[in-house]
């Protein structure tokens, strides 16, 4: 991989993917969110190769009926239109669906105030997809951190990319079934947060309800480290970075030390966009994100 990869077959390419992603961004603020989100699950599944995209075949079932992605993730719509825009500009389909997930999540992370980082480039996208190992690598809301640094391990992630990376939700929304468990049983949670999040998360009903993961879920800042500090955390596994182990002095650095957390964020997305690449002949460059050549 590298940044260049675009700069002789279609020079047109990034500017015409940051102009969509602003556009959608400005459209509604939790697009951006979204659109980092989709990268991650794609990473994590074989490898950032654009696997999440594909729709179900007679071949194989749709990573986004997985457990973590069902009725969850969200923006194909804006990979679609990031798609079409890309082939018209360089008149061909030169760039693959998993690069444009790799900078959709970096221009998104930027619009909303965060940190810059060079995308590496040249990924090439998979002819297949895997529901059930979707299912069994991506993270679950309910770990804790002994499980979180395992799941991260297994995609050679360390524990400070864990913590940088779960910076990742100081955007964007959860629903009110991921999390209720916490904010009805958990001990390690502050009780008048406890008590804000139940308004609007019964213990019965009111699944798909939204609460932000920070006080700030349009703007990209420290503002989730510093609400897991005073154990505001929304999910198990979000303050499970914060509760008596060894990543807490991690989440206090960050909290007080936004350009820390700006460079760790660059440095962890760049090496969560190096799993497993398809380069070279593998793969193909799909026509549409969406089915296999
Ligand atoms: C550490 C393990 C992680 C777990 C257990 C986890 C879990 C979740 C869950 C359960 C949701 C909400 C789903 C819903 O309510 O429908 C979510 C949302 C989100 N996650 Fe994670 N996540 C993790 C790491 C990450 C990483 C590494 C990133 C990106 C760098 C990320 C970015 C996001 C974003 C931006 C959202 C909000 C999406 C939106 O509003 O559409 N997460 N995550
Ligand atoms: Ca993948
Ligand atoms: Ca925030």
């Amino acid at each position: 991989l590298s940044p260049n990869f675009y700069h002789n077959v279609c020079p047109q390419a990034l500017p015409a993917i940051k102009r969509v992603v602003e556009a959608a961004v400005h459209k509604e603020r939790r697009m951006g969110a979204s659109l980092l989100r989709l990268h991650f699950h794609d990473c994590f599944v074989n490898g950032c190769d654009g696997s999440l995209l594909l729709d179900s075949t007679s071949s194989f079932e749709t990573e986004k009926n997985a457990r973590g992605n069902l009725n969850s993730v969200r923006g194909f719509e804006v990979v679609d239109q990031i798609k079409a825009e890309v082939d018209r500009v360089c008149g061909r389909p030169v760039v693959s669906c998993a690069d444009i997930l790799a900078v959709a999540a970096r221009d998104s992370v930027v619009a909303l105030g965060g940190p810059i980082w060079k995308v590496r480039l040249g990924r090439r996208d998979s002819t297949t997809a895997s529901r059930t190992l979707a299912d069994s690598v991506l993270p679950s809301a309910s770990m804790d951190l002994p499980a979180l640094i395992n799941n991260f391990k297994n995609q050679g992630l360390n524990k400070r990319d864990l913590v940088a990376l779960s910076g990742g939700h100081t955007i964007g929304l959860s629903q009110c079934l991921i999390f209720r468990n916490r904010i009805y049983n958990a001990t390690n949670i502050d009780p008048a947060f406890a008590k804000e999040r139940r308004a609007t998360c019964p213990r019965t009903g009111g699944n798909t309800n939204l609460a932000p993961f920070d006080p700030t879920p349009a703007r990209f800042d420290t503002a989730y480290f510093k609400n897991l500090v005073k154990e505001r955390g929304l999910l198990t596994s979000d303050q499970a970075l914060f509760s008596g182990g060894s990543t807490d002095k991690l989440v206090e650095t960050y909290s007080k030390n936004p350009n820390v957390f700006w460079v760790d964020f660059g440095k962890s997305m760049i090496k969560m966009g190096n799993i497993k690449p398809l380069t070279g002949k593998q793969g193909q460059i799909r026509v549409n994100c969406r089915k296999v050549n």
